[in-house]
């Protein structure tokens, strides 16, 4: 595991100091708040002007090139890196995020291209002497400071962790990484978490906008294909959902706003409905049997510790329970993913995994195609699959039943499965993701090595009426569908002509 110490959480330093600077960037990525958002706080305080940019990922992400050029994937990763219904909620964030930063007299620039040519671009084009950025688990993002920070020797990058619930002092990556989570979290539960802060309620100005020229539309925008979200009521977004089948209160609309309306309603004292998450969290549907919080979670719309601040007051006036525990239990698998993914850097999307044990498993582009469409051979499956593309979204037991099945029953290399749900979860985040998915392969941090589910209990045990099942895969009944289509000699046939022929 030495090896493995290398990377991990070297990449991802917090520096904290209080120079001051005539101008910074601060470069939001997975912190689209103002609310306890230590890395605004700190570039509001350290500089004259402030630039504040968003930089939207036009291609698709690294890994979804790769699996594309390994396998020439015409199907399921087609198209940009993050479909519509993820872009419609980064969308709205930006729009939620450009009216908090107006109300304080900042503007927010949102740029569209490669990350580094644009901060790159800013920083010239601004003469800015240092960025803010918050820390992020993911590689690829680390990189990029990494190599501005190559080409600006003088750069000041100041960094915050404001993704997670504890600090690096406490969980002390230096002295190792717990190998499982039931150890993390024994080892956790007894550090304090970290006071969520105050909103950002002060900020300096910004070089880019000058009133009088922005009421005319002559601002002076970086030069580069530049996209400009006015304020929140111009993001014109007609709700996430767009299937008949969701009511329109159970969306997941962007952004902080809607993110503490979620929150305040979730934990309303009247409903309790905290106090009864565990007994109801596995359910495969229903709006009020979780949280839902993780898209702005992953998103950066809600704060970790503003949920956690949320909780113990919700325990305060209402009682502490298993249930009111449970939601804290879940918040430290998050937590550990988040630690999980600093310390391992690029295992975390190796086919070994942590484990570097190759599974058996392979490549079938057929197979893939039918679980991302939702027409493999087991109707729980496709009803999950279907959900996930109608809604963005997916319980954890479905998640997990899914990803089971990708692994097990249809033999596939599960990083396919990772780079799917990476395109398609709202609530995508690089470290839960990608951790979860080695778990369950057999490749991370499951002491009992591959998880299996037997995909009849789980009909029984979670649909036995098959509600679910009729609700998301009308048209499709198990059996009616076969895995792979072979002529008689053998040979694979083409996807399309095997469904013609049913
Ligand atoms: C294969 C697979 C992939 C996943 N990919 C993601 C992902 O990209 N982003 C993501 O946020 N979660 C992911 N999860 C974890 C989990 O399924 C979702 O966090 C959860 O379903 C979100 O719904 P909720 O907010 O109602 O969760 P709740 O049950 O209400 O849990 C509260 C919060 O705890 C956290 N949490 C709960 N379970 C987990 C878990 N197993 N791992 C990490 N955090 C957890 C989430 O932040 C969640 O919002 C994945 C799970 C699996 C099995």
């Amino acid at each position: 595991m030495e090896s493995l110490l290398n990377h991990s959480y070297s990449s991802t330093p917090t520096e904290i100091t209080g120079e001051r600077h005539t101008t910074g960037i601060m470069w939001f990525t997975n912190d689209l708040r103002l609310h306890d958002n230590a890395t605004l706080r700190a570039a509001g305080q350290q500089c004259d002007q402030l630039v504040c940019v968003y930089v939207v990922q036009s291609e698709p992400s690294h890994h979804q090139q790769l699996a594309r050029q390994h396998q020439r994937i015409e199907c399921g990763l087609q198209g940009v890196g993050r479909n519509r219904l993820r872009q419609q909620f980064e969308q709205e964030s930006l729009g939620s995020l450009s009216h908090g930063l107006r109300l304080l007299g900042q503007e927010l620039l949102i740029l569209q291209g490669a990350p580094l040519e644009i901060i790159a671009q800013c920083i010239q084009q601004y003469r800015a002497t240092a960025v803010f950025s918050s820390v992020n688990a993911g590689w690829y993002e680390n990189q990029t400071l990494y190599q501005l920070k190559q080409h600006y020797p003088q750069l000041a990058l100041h960094r915050y962790h404001t993704h997670t619930l504890f600090e690096p002092a406490q969980v002390n990556l230096e002295r190792g990484f717990a190998q499982t989570f039931s150890k993390f979290r024994r080892q956790m539960e007894s550090v304090g978490t970290i006071d969520a802060k105050a909103p950002v309620s002060k900020l300096p100005p910004s070089p880019i906008f000058d009133q009088s020229a922005n009421k005319q539309g002559k601002n002076k925008g970086v030069n580069a294909n530049y996209v400009y979200i006015k304020s929140k009521e111009d993001v014109n977004s007609p709700g996430l959902y767009s299937s008949s089948l969701v009511s329109s209160e159970e969306k997941f609309t962007g952004g902080e706003y809607a993110a503490l309306d979620h929150i305040s309603a979730y934990f309303d004292t009247k409903k309790r409905l905290p106090s009864q998450y565990k007994l109801v969290r596995n359910a495969l549907d229903g709006w009020e049997h979780s949280t839902k919080l993780s898209a702005w979670l992953a998103n950066g719309c809600l704060s970790v510790r503003e949920v956690v601040k949320i909780l113990e007051e919700y325990e305060g006036i209402c009682g502490a329970n298993e249930s009111t525990y449970w939601i804290y239990f879940e918040l430290l698998w998050r937590e550990y993913f988040q630690w999980y993914a600093h310390y391992y850097g690029l295992y975390l999307y190796r086919f070994s995994g942590i484990k570097k044990k190759k599974p058996l498993t392979s490549f079938y582009p057929q197979r893939f195609q039918q679980w991302c469409e939702g027409t493999t051979p087991f109707t729980l499956v496709n009803a999950c699959m279907i959900q996930l593309k109608t809604t963005g979204y997916l319980s954890n037991r479905g998640r997990q039943i899914v990803a089971s099945c990708f692994v097990n029953e249809l033999n596939l290399d599960w990083r396919y499965g990772a780079a799917y749900f990476e395109k398609t979860l709202i609530d995508y985040d690089v470290a839960a993701n990608w951790g979860n998915w080695q778990y369950l392969a057999g490749v991370g941090a499951d002491p009992r090595g591959k998880r299996h589910f037997d995909l009849k209990k789980q009909t029984q045990q979670y649909d036995p009426d098959g509600i679910f099942q009729k609700k998301w895969a009308t048209n499709v009944t198990d059996n009616n569908l076969i895995l792979d289509a072979v002529d008689a000699a053998d040979w694979p046939l083409d996807p399309d002509s095997n469904r013609a022929s049913l």
